[in-house]
């Protein structure tokens, strides 16, 4: 078989280093994904007429913003439960999937045997002509996140918040009052739950049908659920039940009492007792946490706090900075951390928009859980996938009331010097309620960075690669929106970044620069019991921008990809953001470079072709995705 040597360069191979012989990636399937806005809608009154109702959001106001950071038109996350335990069948991604219409492609999710992948894998076996650098041997300890303190890292026991999602996602589907019959212990969270377990090894990997799972929901099934009330298995008995959505409708919808024999009054109030905050939170007389409440459990808090209280804990509030602002987000330097404060279920609009409902804010902290657990922290040097490209989530706030004087004062400095784009934010009142997200500093974004010279400039490419293809195999993760405002840099001292993908220990080159992805608005992830995604089909603005600007051209690839269905598993969305960042360092960065540099810049962007001639060669239908442009970055 014919090699690609010479396509990827050696000069990409020798930034990146591993331990062992380099193996093939194994294809990717995606996970979840919920959506951010970035760019400016081009056609707002289109957009939103378009838009559906319900859960969607749609822009009413006026806005100051017109940058292309802005928001588009709706937002809204269509995110789905994912029985585990679910066999994983990559869907295809083959070139013709645009022309055959969405009723042809998404006829395929069903009843396909699994591609077969061996041609693949024997391409990259045969691919003898690694000239790799031989780096000392990677550190021991591969969990060490590159920024922000290490001993603030709060633990967050993901695989119960993904319960309580999930029920309530079931219940506000079918009715509280029936769900809640057959599946109130849930709440309780996992005995057996830790922050690190859900996503770096994923149980269910994206299923064709997420809710048409083969084996069936009976009464047996439904009497592991309840029995557990005196068992704390009970989240771990959840999670390998295959979920029928139809069946559970069905079940519902009959004479559910009798499941529930076996139960007394002395269990219940046994489960109460174990996390009060249920009795406090949800009847266990039928109502299931509402996402405010479920918030609040994720912030372990009792009740909203102010946002003054929130930044006390980083610094003194005359010494709030702010840094940036989103369409949704003011981010202000708080000590170490940047603490993204973000105005959710309110009524006014805010930036012209409306605000983010806590339902949407609680998919995106789930989101960031799962990709914090990617870092490895310490005592975790056996996890498959470990990178630090993204920015790492400290902690969460659910917070209430009018902006802090320090806050204010902070926005107008920055006003004075930025012209903010934002509404001032003295017009929240005291009813106003936030979440606060924690961040490590990633520094400045590649849009205002100034980036020295070339070896940054491919440091900055391969650590994106590498981070988009740990996501891909830790959690099915694509990105979806990776404009250069999403990318952040930093200058410090560290020459390498280490990284473990599929369990090889590798190590890349930085030149001292450091990459922190951000803004998982778009993103579509799988949590192992969850994908998370954003149905940008509802977004028509989104796919509306100037034809030739690379970040609206970048979407309308993407749409033509997914034929719409993004729900779906289409790592070849990361390799397009990789395509155009590509074309961000060669068209609107300047830093020092020759022509033989900007050569290989483009032979970056050869690498897709290469694979997918390679792959037309041996008949598949397998996507690219991030991993396998890393691996042929080694050629
Ligand atoms: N962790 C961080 N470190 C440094 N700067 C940050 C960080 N997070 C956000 N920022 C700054 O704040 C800006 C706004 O953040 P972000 O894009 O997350 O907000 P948003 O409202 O969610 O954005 P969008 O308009 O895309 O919805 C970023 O462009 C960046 O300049």
């Amino acid at each position: 078989m014919a090699s690609p040597k010479g396509v990827g360069s050696d000069l990409w191979a020798e930034i990146i280093s591993q331990e062992e012989e380099p193996q093939p990636i194994t294809q990717i399937a995606v996970v979840y994904g919920r959506r951010r806005r970035t760019v400016e809608d081009p056609n707002p009154k289109d957009a939103a007429t378009n838009r559906p109702s319900g859960e969607r959001r749609v822009s009413l106001g006026p806005s100051k913003r017109t940058s292309w950071n802005r928001s588009l038109s709706t937002r809204g996350r269509e995110s789905i439960v994912v029985a585990a335990g679910m066999n994983f069948r990559p869907r295809p991604r083959q070139k013709g999937a645009t022309q055959k219409g969405k009723q042809g492609s998404r006829a395929k999710k069903a009843g396909q045997d699994p591609p077969d992948f061996t041609k693949e894998k024997n391409y990259f076996q045969e691919v003898d002509s690694f000239e790799l650098l031989e780096e000392s041997p990677s550190p021991r300890n591969f969990g060490t996140w590159a920024m922000g303190t290490k001993h603030d890292i709060i633990v967050h026991d993901l695989p119960a918040i993904l319960e309580r999602w999930r029920i309530s996602k079931l219940a506000s589907r079918h009715g509280s009052q029936q769900l809640f019959k057959i599946m109130e212990t849930p709440f309780v969270p996992s005995v057996h739950s830790t922050a690190s377990s859900a996503s770096n090894d994923l149980a269910a990997k994206t299923p064709e049908r997420v809710f048409r799972t083969k084996a069936p929901l009976n009464v047996t099934s439904h009497k592991k659920i309840l029995t557990p009330l005196v068992d704390n298995s009970i989240v771990s008995s959840f999670d390998a039940l295959h979920i029928d959505e139809e069946e559970v409708a069905n079940i519902m919808s009959e004479d559910v009492e009798t499941l529930r024999e076996g139960l007394d009054s002395d269990k219940l109030e046994e489960a109460t007792q174990m996390d009060p905050s249920i009795s406090q939170r949800a009847s266990l007389t039928g109502e299931y946490l509402s996402t405010f409440d479920q918030l609040i459990m994720v912030c372990q808090q009792s009740s909203p706090i102010s946002l003054g209280e929130v930044f006390s804990r980083y610094c003194e509030l005359s010494c709030i900075v702010k840094i940036g602002e989103g369409t949704y987000g003011e981010a202000f330097k708080a000590g170490e951390t940047v603490c993204k404060v973000v105005p959710i279920d309110g009524d006014l609009l805010v930036n012209g928009e409306v605000q983010k409902k806590s339902e949407e804010v609680l998919e995106e902290v789930m989101l960031s859980l799962t990709l914090n657990n990617l870092k490895g922290t310490r005592g975790e040097t056996n996890k498959e996938n470990t990178c630090t490209g993204f920015i790492e989530t400290k902690d969460f706030y659910v917070c209430q009331g009018a902006y802090d004087a320090g806050l204010i004062s902070a926005w107008e400095d920055w006003d004075a010097r930025h012209s903010s784009e934002n509404d001032h934010p003295k017009e929240f009142t005291e009813k106003q309620c936030y979440i606060v997200f924690v961040l490590a500093d990633g520094g400045k974004d590649l849009e205002s960075f100034v980036l020295l010279n070339y070896d940054e400039a491919r440091s900055l490419l391969v650590q994106v690669t590498v981070a988009l293809a740990v996501a891909e195999s830790g959690c099915e993760f694509e990105h979806r929106d990776l404009h250069w405002g999403n990318i952040l840099l930093k200058r410090n001292n560290d020459t390498m970044t280490d990284f473990t993908l599929q369990g090889k220990k590798m190590r890349a080159k930085t030149f001292g620069l450091t990459i922190s992805i951000i803004d998982f608005t778009l993103s579509r992830i799988n949590t192992g019991e969850a994908i998370l995604f954003l149905d940008l089909s509802a977004d028509p603005g989104l796919f509306e921008g100037p034809k030739g600007d690379k970040q609206f051209d970048t979407y309308r690839k993407m749409k033509d990809l997914t034929d719409d269905c993004w729900e779906g598993s289409f790592p070849k969305t990361n390799v397009l953001w990789l395509i155009y960042l590509v074309d961000i360092l060669l068209m609107k960065k300047s830093f020092k470079r020759t022509a033989k540099d900007e050569r290989d810049l483009r032979s970056f962007k050869k690498l897709t072709r290469v694979y997918e001639d390679q792959a037309r060669l041996n008949g598949s239908s397998a996507g690219i995705s991030a991993g396998n442009i890393l691996c042929l970055l080694y050629t």
